[in-house]
């Protein structure tokens, strides 16, 4: 079965001001949706970044693909690192940290590779997670990801969740998302405000759920010296601290003391980052994520070494739409070790969902592995095209959290470590 062709779609999609270390979330997050033809039919659906760049790198790869047969994925590796060549540029989203040349061929690989492991599954009438070694539960949990947050965008409504900017606000978000999806653990998202409040907000949430699993992610904005007073202040309160200090050595000074596992989806965010993180016991934890990892099979060969060298594994979120939703099913359905709820962004951006409703559900905070072949889920095309309209008229094409805080706080400056 042969790849015909190849749709690029770029959507934008509503999203509330989520607030992080380096700035506030647009009004509009980007992805694109993938859709590869066959010559016998079928087709298969991949989500990714929205970014310009990224979009022009998939732009520039797709005709590459033409022909080339839906099994040889080592062939759409090789492809995409030809077309791209040397001058792979950042293929930058997010705070995912430093950017390879090989994470860049694995970013635009990955949402080749998961449209054609759903077409793989339609052709044999199997789940993805079959063809990935077979799940090994039913249902993959999730965290409550909670972001301190304005109540709505400056000249816009409040938005459904309120504001979130203080350790009440916090606690009241965390019940709403709970309460609505059941999650079993919680992450908020820190390196907004001075150390000591987010400490407070993690009290805050402890009194207010005693038994959830609770994480603390600060993007960085910590040096190692602050790292270590916050580690110990909570002690025996987080199951992890996530990316509190920048690179390899920082992370492993603040390892070698802190209490608590330290986890990263910004020192270790390709594979050659693996043996100087492994050689320092930087990190006791690595946040997955296909997207930028290369896709499925290659998330599948990071979970390997992180059982080998004795790391967990959890999953790292952007705001995203329902196939990569069901793209994270699968393969965290088929990693025996994944020994974390996966973070999500989905309840951020639900409103807007490009696929038919009815396959994805939170169930007890776990959603349960789409049964039908490959990804399981439809391209809704009505919300596509309205996406699509979206893209066109909302002015973004970049990802750019600090850009639009200084729209509302001028003197608002990027600063890795901030305390
Ligand atoms: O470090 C993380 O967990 C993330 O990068 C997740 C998201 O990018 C989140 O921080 C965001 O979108 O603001
Ligand atoms: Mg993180």
């Amino acid at each position: 079965m042969k790849i015909t062709d190849i749709v690029l779609t770029p959507v934008a999609f509503r999203d509330p001001p989520l607030l992080n270390a380096t700035g506030v979330h647009e009004p509009w997050a980007l992805r694109t949706i993938v859709e590869v033809h066959t010559d016998e039919g079928l087709t298969g659906l991949g989500e990714t970044y929205g970014d310009l760049g990224h979009l022009e790198r998939l732009r520039a790869v797709a005709p590459a693909l033409s022909g080339v047969d839906v099994y040889a994925l080592n062939r759409v590796h090789a492809e995409v690192a030809a077309t791209l060549g040397g001058a792979t540029g950042a293929d930058k989203h997010g705070l995912t940290g430093q950017i390879t040349p090989e994470g860049t061929v694995n970013r635009v690989f990955s949402a080749f590779e998961v449209a054609l492991l759903d077409i793989q599954g339609k052709a044999v009438g199997r789940p993805v997670a079959d063809l990935l070694g077979g799940a090994v539960r039913d249902a993959v949990p999730y965290s409550a990801y909670l972001f301190y947050k304005w109540a709505g965008h400056p000249d816009a409504e409040p938005d459904e969740w309120g504001a979130a900017l203080d350790p009440a606000g916090v606690v009241a978000q965390a019940r709403k998302m709970i309460d609505e999806y059941g999650f079993g653990s919680i992450k908020l998202k820190g390196g907004v405000f001075p150390p000591e409040q987010e400490i407070e907000a993690i009290r805050a949430l402890r009194a207010a759920f005693p038994d959830h699993p609770l994480r603390l992610d600060p993007n960085t904005a910590w040096t190692p010296r602050t790292s270590l007073e916050v580690a110990r202040e909570l002690d025996g309160v987080l199951e992890y601290l996530e990316d509190p200090t920048p690179d390899i050595p920082g992370m492993a000074e603040v390892a070698r003391e802190a209490p608590m596992p330290l986890a990263t989806n910004m020192c270790v965010v390709a594979f050659e980052h693996l043996a100087p993180a492994v050689a320092q016991n930087a990190v006791q934890v690595i946040l997955s994520d296909h997207h930028y990892w290369g896709g499925l099979t290659r998330s599948r060969h990071l979970a390997a070494i992180c059982d080998t060298f004795g790391i967990g594994l959890s999953m790292h979120s952007n705001s995203h739409l329902g196939i990569s939703l069901a793209a994270m099913t699968h393969l965290a359905a088929a990693t025996p070790n994944l020994n974390y709820a996966c973070d999500t962004h989905y309840p951020w951006n639900r409103a807007d969902d490009v696929v038919k409703p009815g396959v994805l559900s939170f169930v007890d905070g776990a959603v349960p592995v789409p049964a039908g072949p490959g990804l399981g889920v439809e391209l809704d095309r009505d919300v596509l095209a309205r996406l699509a309209e979206n893209y066109r008229t909302c002015g973004i094409r970049q990802r750019d959290d600090t850009g639009y805080m200084r729209t509302v706080d001028p003197s608002y400056e990027r600063k890795q470590p901030r305390w």
